[in-house]
């Protein structure tokens, strides 16, 4: 309970009950000694501490009085209230300070972020919604960019030089848009931390029980100025103390979320032979070995990943580069619109497709949304690892997947194979090195679309290529089983590790999804029979919500306190404000002055500092609930301690950050 401690030095003071004394100001609100120093007139009147005058100088007072100029110690300034009505000192035997804040019927002051309008100054940014959504941006660009669909360009030699289709519709309804959402971080670049930033502190008022700002009418059109009580939900009703970890993210989501940034903003390396530009693309970098080093093949063609930032929204997308490609059709885009309009959260989204010579050839570029430090379920589950020695045997093999994952793979990527066919597509790269794990056992199919524009010119029945995506699913579950992608090669002796290792049920799927004669099968008759499996796996990823939540409700406080923070900041120690180079020294601010002393400057018997975390985090939501409890602020000379409540001390910085944002007192 160390951070429930009043401020040790608080001990040396000696508290008594307010005598008689002919000095009614000074017992007003000093708790003092009984018998004044005998060097009173090199004291300092507390009066002037206090009150910021006293009404005896010059009329018997014995102790100091320095002029207004003199900034050698902190006096408060002269109040301006003048009906100070008393508050009960119940708690303790001492008199209870009144901020003046509480008797000014002054309007609510602004918060953090709240606009002040003043004359002459620019109209206040439009919040989100109201500005040009990235929709309008993207059918700006479309228009002038692309003057049909198909924008053509045919180059000097007379050869199709650029075909760019892109299409974004769809986007906005993305009902998984928080995934994969370290893309979405907000870029400094882009404004969007600026976007962000407003909306956030248009919420404030709610959560600070601070009068309503001018950006409000925005969110609420009718409510007018007024103080507003805080929610009890900041209360807290049992003496528990608080961890620090309550306060932040789990650490592992905290730590995957850094890396996805990290990666992100990671500059592209250096002296590759890569264009600097490329149809509105910028900072390409391979997230393969390129090409020369390696070839990586999709299917006869050269293929490479690069990770690059669009210049349209600033964000990084993933671009499939297929080389020499020779584009004889614009037909061959003719599925990217139906791609790019499956939003699954099991498939890696199309954004749009394009040619380009910006690589000294003629490529295909296809570009999807970027999933920082994903890698596929090859290199997951089925790429060699070097040997290890385990219960003092050498292993080589990879370890075997959970039947539990296994189903949950299999559950979703047969649920992004369903929304494709439903869709009228095929997919055609349902494959370890092209299923994509995202997020902890998150999977999802990358490449999509691609084979649609290779294989244009090859016309295949729908019906039979949807069945060879089954045959696909049947040949990669087998694999997994397996740990070996040519498991499929030895049907029947792979078929014996799958029923030696795992349920009759993962068998009775590879079963079904082989080919064989009959009737054609569907996706959906699959899912009638695992109909259990997808139950749990919905159970399990609605727990994965919950805990998420969790997480952000965390943050969300981290955010409150964030604010509050910032608010200590503009007004303790400012050097001046309003011609006053004690401002920050007296008044309501020499309150606000002793409670930061209270909660960071604490120290303990021996004089070492606290450094309590819980202590600081309880501190500042019990101020920023504005709760009743009162506590002790003792001055930095241990000569005089006032006792107030957190809802004054919330009042006197409510006060001072208004008098700072309004500009003038
Ligand atoms: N949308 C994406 N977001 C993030 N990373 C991606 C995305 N698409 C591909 N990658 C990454 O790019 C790399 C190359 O992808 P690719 O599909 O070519 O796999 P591969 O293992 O190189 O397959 P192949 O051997 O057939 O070329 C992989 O590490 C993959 O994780």
């Amino acid at each position: 309970m160390a951070f429930f401690r009043p401020q040790s030095r608080s001990s040396a003071i000696k508290i008594v009950a307010p005598n008689q004394d002919p000095l009614p100001e000074t017992s007003d609100a000093v708790l003092r000694g009984s018998s004044p120093k005998k060097d009173s007139t090199h004291r300092q009147c507390r009066n002037i501490l206090i009150h910021g005058y006293c009404k005896f100088e010059g009329k018997g007072c014995a102790y100091y009085h320095p002029s207004r100029g003199d900034t050698g110690s902190p006096v408060p300034e002269q109040s301006t209230s003048t009906t100070s009505p008393s508050l009960p000192a119940a708690a303790v035997n001492a008199p209870v300070f009144v901020p003046k804040s509480i008797l000014s019927a002054s309007p609510a002051p602004p918060d953090i972020g709240d606009t002040i309008e003043r004359p002459g100054a620019p109209p206040p940014p439009l919040p989100q919604g109201q500005g040009p959504s990235q929709m309008q941006y993207q059918n700006e660009y479309t228009e002038q960019g692309q003057e049909s669909q198909y924008a053509e360009q045919i180059d000097d030699q007379g050869q199709y030089g650029q075909y760019a289709y892109g299409w974004n519709g769809g986007a906005d309804e993305n009902p998984y848009a928080t995934e994969g959402m370290a893309n979405q971080l907000p870029s400094l670049d882009t404004g969007q931390y600026g976007d962000a930033q407003d909306q956030h502190m248009h919420m404030q008022p709610e959560y600070n029980g601070v009068g309503v700002g001018a950006m409000d009418a925005f969110y609420h059109p009718n409510t007018t100025s007024y103080i507003r009580q805080p929610l009890n939900y900041h209360l807290y009703t049992t003496p528990i103390p608080p961890t620090a970890q309550q306060f932040f993210l789990s650490e592992s989501t905290r730590e995957e979320l850094l890396k996805r940034a990290e990666t992100i903003h990671m500059p592209p390396p250096q002296g590759l032979p890569l264009p600097e530009k490329m149809q509105g693309y910028h900072s390409l970098a391979p997230l393969e070995p390129m090409a020369g080093e390696q070839k990586r093949k999709l299917g006869n063609w050269n293929s490479t990943v690069y990770r690059a930032t669009s210049e349209r929204d600033g964000v990084v997308y993933a671009l499939r580069r297929v080389e020499n490609f020779r584009l004889t059709q614009e037909s061959a885009f003719a599925n990217v619109e139906a791609w790019s309009r499956i939003q699954h959260p099991n498939i890696c989204d199309v954004r749009e497709a394009f040619t380009t010579r910006a690589f000294n050839d003629n490529s295909l570029v296809v570009v999807y949304t970027y999933y920082p430090n994903s890698v596929t379920l090859y290199d997951a589950h089925l790429k060699l690892r070097p040997p290890t020695f385990q219960n003092g045997r050498v292993q080589h093999h990879n370890e075997r997947i959970p039947e539990r994952l296994l189903w949950s793979y299999i559950v979703q990527i047969g649920s992004a194979i369903k929304a494709v066919h439903d869709a009228g597509l095929c997919v055609r790269t349902v494959d370890a090195s092209k299923i994509l794990v995202t997020g902890k056992n998150r999977v999802r199919i990358s490449s999509c679309g691609v084979f649609d524009i290779l294989a244009h010119e090859a016309k295949y029945d729908l019906a039979m290529l949807q069945q060879e995506d089954l045959a696909l699913f049947a040949r990669l579950v087998l694999s997994l089983c397996c740990n070996n992608v040519s498991a499929m090669s030895t049907l029947t002796k792979s078929l014996e590790v799958v029923s030696r290792h795992y349920s009759p049920e993962i068998k009775n799927v590879i079963l079904f999804l082989i080919p064989r004669a009959g009737p054609l099968r569907s996706i959906q008759q699959l899912f009638d029979t695992i109909g259990n499996q997808v139950a749990m796996e919905v159970d399990s990823a609605h727990l994965a919500v919950d805990q998420l939540q969790d997480d952000l409700m965390k943050e969300l406080e981290n955010a409150r306190l964030i604010r509050l923070l910032c608010k200590f900041g503009f007004i303790n120690e400012r050097p001046e404000f309003d011609r006053d180079p004690r401002w920050s020294e007296t008044g309501d601010r020499y309150i606000i002055k002793l409670f930061r002393d209270y909660v960071f400057h604490q120290v303990d018997e021996n004089g070492n500092p606290v450094v309590n975390l819980s202590h600081v985090l309880t501190c500042l939501n019990k101020l920023d609930a504005g709760a009743d409890e009162r506590i002790m602020l003792v001055s930095r000379d241990e000569q005089s301690c006032l006792v107030v409540s957190y809802r004054e001390i919330k009042s006197c910085v409510e006060a001072a950050f208004g008098d700072l944002a309004r500009g003038t007192r």
